[in-house]
């Protein structure tokens, strides 16, 4: 892959509005609120327009061009009389009326709102999960720019400007290829008629590829010469000479995506037919007798399994509902995770039932560790490859934990998705289906408790929905009774 996910330096504490879809709810409800003082303010400004014509109108007569006209019209007194009032009260008045700001109210709503508008950082943030999406799922510049994304036809389409942030971006992140798409999307997709913005979006694009194209020659970049080329931006020779170069670079920097993540993503991992089974199970508590739950094997060895329907609308709702407000903000981890994070620490009755949920489904004792974390993922959102058992990275995030490592892991699902956001376990090759109300349950650890490494797993980047997940760890310690530690050697292998 191209090193666009490391270059900016981590900073733990920074918030993005794009690595969540709350977070981006939050914009939405900003460019609302920001377009309805923008209405309001030029309702004004409209008002006062109109004040000042009706004005004028009122002032409607004859032009008296000539001397004599002008002579006649002042000798009558009620017209001198009028013309002299209406200089000496209506003018100054009218000066200040002119003078006089309207909308100022919704100027400075405006102006405050401008504060909490999403910075570089999230616009940075926001190019990386679009090209996430981009790379691991092959897409097409050109498909993407039109409103296709995989086999899904929106109807939306981005401007030439947009295509050339993107291709930027691209460009800043060495990766030409893409950013030679994305020249060709932003000329395909020029405005007719000549639109300035957009030409200083292709100046800059220009001037970019230009400037590399001297440095890396060691020539000094003549000002006339530049300006030369930007004259012919538009023309063939110019388009040329952009791809080219771009071509060029692209050879000496060829970069390969086909990671096991990138081929599992796009639904390319063999179709598996090994004796797996659908049943219900009635056993793992006694509740179950009474209400069995829907269970799909998808694995033997390592054991990983999918419950079906386990949890209702209703309850996600009520889930949501209690944290919603308090939920932390996005971040990015350096490691693995983009997304929101927030973890319910309350007791609360729909916390409960949802613990009640994972017992039945485990086995497993969680009154020692009752929160739960929910997740709720932005664009592009998703996990890197990584082992949920203790690691160093683990250990960075939980120091000191008393309950043990992490030796099963559950994961609901509570969000609507269409593309996108499956569970991934690269070692075994299965992809999971993040379809809602269900919930996927594996082991980490071999009986023995030491680390099964075939349990790597990892997270899709979302193309589109929001991605919604309650993610429970099982620690060792609570479990000791109920899962006993079998000292076995076990023989595995790795599809690496
Ligand atoms: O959301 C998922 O599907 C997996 C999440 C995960 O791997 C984790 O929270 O450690
Ligand atoms: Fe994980």
């Amino acid at each position: 892959d191209t090193n666009v996910e490391n270059e900016e330096p981590f900073d733990p504490n920074k918030e993005y509005y794009s690595t969540s879809v709350l977070g981006l709810i939050k914009v939405f409800e900003l460019e609302r609120e920001f377009m309805e003082n923008f209405t309001l303010y030029a309702d004004a400004l409209q008002e006062k327009a109109n004040n000042l014509k009706s004005y004028l109108d009122a002032l409607k007569r004859p032009r008296y061009t000539t001397h004599e006209e002008r002579e006649t019209f002042v000798s009558q007194p009620l017209n001198a009389f009028s013309l002299i009032r209406r200089l000496n009260q209506d003018w100054p008045k009218l000066q200040n009326y002119i003078k006089k700001s309207v909308g100022l109210k919704h100027l400075n709503a405006m102006k405050e709102m401008l504060t909490k508008a999403p910075d570089d950082h999230d616009l940075n943030e926001t190019l990386k999960g679009m090209h996430r999406i981009e790379t691991t799922y092959d897409l097409q510049p050109r498909d993407i720019a039109n409103g296709l994304l995989q086999s899904q036809q929106f109807n939306y389409k981005l401007t030439a400007r947009e295509c050339l942030v993107l291709a930027l971006h691209k460009f800043e992140s060495g990766d030409y290829q893409r950013s030679l798409k994305w020249f060709k999307a932003a000329l395909e997709h020029k405005a007719v008629g000549n639109d300035e913005n957009e030409e200083n979006a292709f100046e800059t694009f220009v001037r970019t590829v230009v400037q590399r194209t001297f440095s890396l020659s060691n020539q000094s970049l003549e000002n006339e010469t530049l300006q030369q080329l930007l004259n012919q931006k538009f023309q063939t020779p110019m388009e040329e000479f952009i791809s080219s170069q771009l071509r060029k670079w692209d050879m000496e920097n060829s970069t390969t995506t086909n990671t096991a993540h990138n081929i599992g993503c796009r639904g390319l991992f063999p179709k598996r037919s090994n004796g797996l089974v659908c049943r219900y199970n009635s056993t793992t508590t006694p509740f179950l007798k009474l209400a069995p739950l829907k269970m799909e094997e998808l694995s033997l060895d390592p054991y990983m399994v999918m419950y079906h329907d386990v949890i209702s609308n209703k309850e996600i709702a009520d889930l949501k509902g209690e944290i919603k407000e308090e939920m932390g903000n996005g971040w990015a981890d350096r490691y693995e995770v983009v997304d929101r994070v927030y973890w319910t620490r309350e007791e609360s009755a729909i916390r409960k039932r949802i613990n009640n949920r994972i017992t039945d489904m485990t086995g497993f004792d969680v009154r020692e560790f009752p929160a739960l974390q929910l997740a709720n993922f932005g664009v592009g959102g998703y996990f890197k490859p990584h082992h949920d058992y203790f690691t160093e990275r683990i250990l960075e995030i939980e120091p000191n934990n008393p309950l043990g490592d992490r030796i099963g892991s559950l994961i609901i699902y509570a969000g609507d998705l269409s593309q996108g956001g499956q569970t991934l376990f690269p070692e075994i090759e299965v992809a999971v289906e993040p379809k809602k109300g269900n919930s996927l349950f594996w082991f980490n650890t071999f009986d023995d408790a030491r680390p099964d490494p075939r349990s790597l797993h990892s997270v899709c980047p979302v193309i589109v929905g929001s991605r919604w997940t309650v993610t429970k760890w099982l620690h060792y310690i609570p479990q000791i009774f109920i899962k006993p530690c079998h000292p076995k050697v076990q023989n595995i292998t790795l599809n690496a």
